[in-house]
């Protein structure tokens, strides 16, 4: 069975992936793999419904891995995306946090600054979370509150 986590950034999707399989995939990664180039860079070059495009296709194709899947935190935004994660029979666990959480992660993680956190400032980043907040609850078979738990014990309750 094939298990995504979903979230925004900083939820703690790959920490806990890790945590479940060490062997687990990053959905981000493979986009990368396949398009030759870093994210930012392809969002710059081609705009974000190309990349949603890319992030689609990838996902159609995870949906059968039986693995540990760590999606990208946009991943619910395109209607084509929603509509895979729903229709799939993988479990889609949604590591659900407050913004003001997630930011403070985002910016004390200097092993991973992520573009999006660079591009944009923290009222624009929290216009994208409250635009998110509904759609990750819409598809997720169940939601985990992170908040204030440490990653083992989120990984007992995506086990329970
Ligand atoms: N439960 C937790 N409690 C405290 N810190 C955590 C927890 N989970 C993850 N972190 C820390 O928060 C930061 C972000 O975690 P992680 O990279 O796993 O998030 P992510 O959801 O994969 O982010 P992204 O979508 O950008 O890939 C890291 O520094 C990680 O060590
Ligand atoms: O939140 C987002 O929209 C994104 C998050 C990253 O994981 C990447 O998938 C990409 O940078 C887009
Ligand atoms: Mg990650």
């Amino acid at each position: 069975m094939t298990i995504f986590l979903i979230g925004f950034m900083g939820s703690g999707k790959s920490t806990v992936a890790n945590l479940l399989a060490t062997d687990f995939i990053d959905m981000d990664a493979v986009i990368v793999d396949n398009i030759g180039m870093p994210i930012s860079v392809y969002f710059e070059r081609y705009g974000e419904p190309a990349f949603r495009q890319v992030e689609s296709d990838v996902l159609k194709t995870l949906a059968s891995s039986g693995q540990i899947v760590s999606t990208g935190g946009g991943v619910v935004s395109s209607k084509e995306n929603r509509r895979i994660l729903s229709e799939s029979t993988s479990q889609v666990i949604y590591l659900k946090s407050n913004f003001s959480d997630l930011y403070a992660r985002i910016m004390a993680d200097k092993e991973n600054v992520r573009p999006l956190f660079l591009e944009h400032t923290k009222e624009a980043l929290e216009v994208i979370y409250e635009s998110r907040k509904a759609l990750y609850e819409m598809v997720a078979t169940k939601t985990v509150l992170v908040t204030d738990k440490c990653p083992e014990d989120i990984v007992k309750e995506i086990q329970l």
